[in-house]
């Protein structure tokens, strides 16, 4: 059922709380794919009631990023989340979650500068926002996020510990395509000469693994050789770095359960992925 109406999604959570189900929840931005269909599948397995939201959330974009042109398609959206059989998508509008003199906004003080967040200043500010106020609203025990966004998810892990909020929060597998390339809603902006540019990011990362696995443990020549296959494909390399997975604090020798995590421009599309090591 879609819900557009915050008051409406907060008394339906409420009586749903108040008759005993668990409720999972999934927050999106919408133009759903395979990625967002496993943490609703993941949702549905472990709860008896799945939430999903879809909300373009305009906090969390910088002023030259891409919120206006960002891929939205409800229609389809329903049709894919009526298909996994979901209970519930919240579609709230962008003036009804800030309105007119909106000005409360949850701040991380670690974490959020580094990484995606010293590329995207405000960005995390603006996710730890949204999730707090989705989460009062939808009110679910559990809450699943993708750990293509690494960072998004030990972020979001950390405000919900450091504020003792009452959600767990459940990282979900990285779901790739057939041939590598990490699934996101902005790869449909890449052309097809780009997308194969992009195959590049993947290709470097199964090869870091696979030097890491044959003994290599020192993070520059890990990097080094990941630069040289992504190099002469994406046209910017953000950053390419080596950290540990629960602090995002870069390794000087590199370990089992490391995480390397990459941003890169293809186009005017910017990228991120990881591999776990
Ligand atoms: N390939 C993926 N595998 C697993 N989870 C994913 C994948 N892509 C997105 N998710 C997760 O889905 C949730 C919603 O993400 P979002 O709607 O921003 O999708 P997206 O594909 O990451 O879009 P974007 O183009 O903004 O990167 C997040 O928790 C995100 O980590
Ligand atoms: C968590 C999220 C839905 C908050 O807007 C967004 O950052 C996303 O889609 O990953
Ligand atoms: N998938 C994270 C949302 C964003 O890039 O803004």
């Amino acid at each position: 059922m879609l819900i557009t109406d915050i008051n409406q999604m907060k008394q339906i959570s409420k009586n749903l709380k108040k008759e005993g189900k668990t409720i999972g929840f999934v927050p999106t931005m919408g133009y759903l794919h395979k990625g967002h269909i496993s943490l609703m599948e993941c949702s549905k397995k472990d709860n008896d009631i799945t939430i999903v939201s879809i909300f373009v959330n305009p906090t969390q974009f910088g002023p030259n990023e891409d919120l206006d042109k960002y891929p939205r398609d409800l229609e389809r959206d329903l049709k894919i989340c009526k298909e996994v059989a979901v209970d519930y998508v919240f579609h709230p509008k962008a003036e009804d979650m800030y309105p007119e003199g909106y000005s409360t906004y949850v701040v991380m003080e670690t974490l959020t500068d580094k990484l995606c967040g010293k590329f995207r200043p405000g960005h995390f500010k603006g996710v730890l926002t949204v999730v707090n106020k989705l989460f009062n609203i939808v009110k679910p025990d559990k809450a699943y996020f993708g750990k293509k966004d690494y960072q998004q998810y030990i972020v979001i892990k950390k405000m919900v510990e450091d504020l003792n909020m009452d959600v767990d929060i459940i990282g979900c597998p990285l779901i790739r395509e057939k041939d590598g390339l990490a699934m996101s809603s902005r790869n449909k902006y890449l052309s097809q000469e780009e997308r194969e540019r992009a195959l590049s990011i993947s290709k470097a990362l199964f090869k870091a693994k696979d030097l890491f696995e044959k003994g290599e443990t020192n993070p520059k020549n890990l990097i080094k050789e990941m630069k040289k296959i992504m190099e002469n494909n994406v046209d910017e390399i953000q950053y390419i770095e080596i950290v540990n997975p629960k602090n995002l604090e870069p390794k000087e020798k590199v370990e089992k359960g490391d995480i390397i995590l990459v941003a890169a421009f293809v186009g005017s599309t910017r990228l991120i992925d990881n591999i776990e090591l």
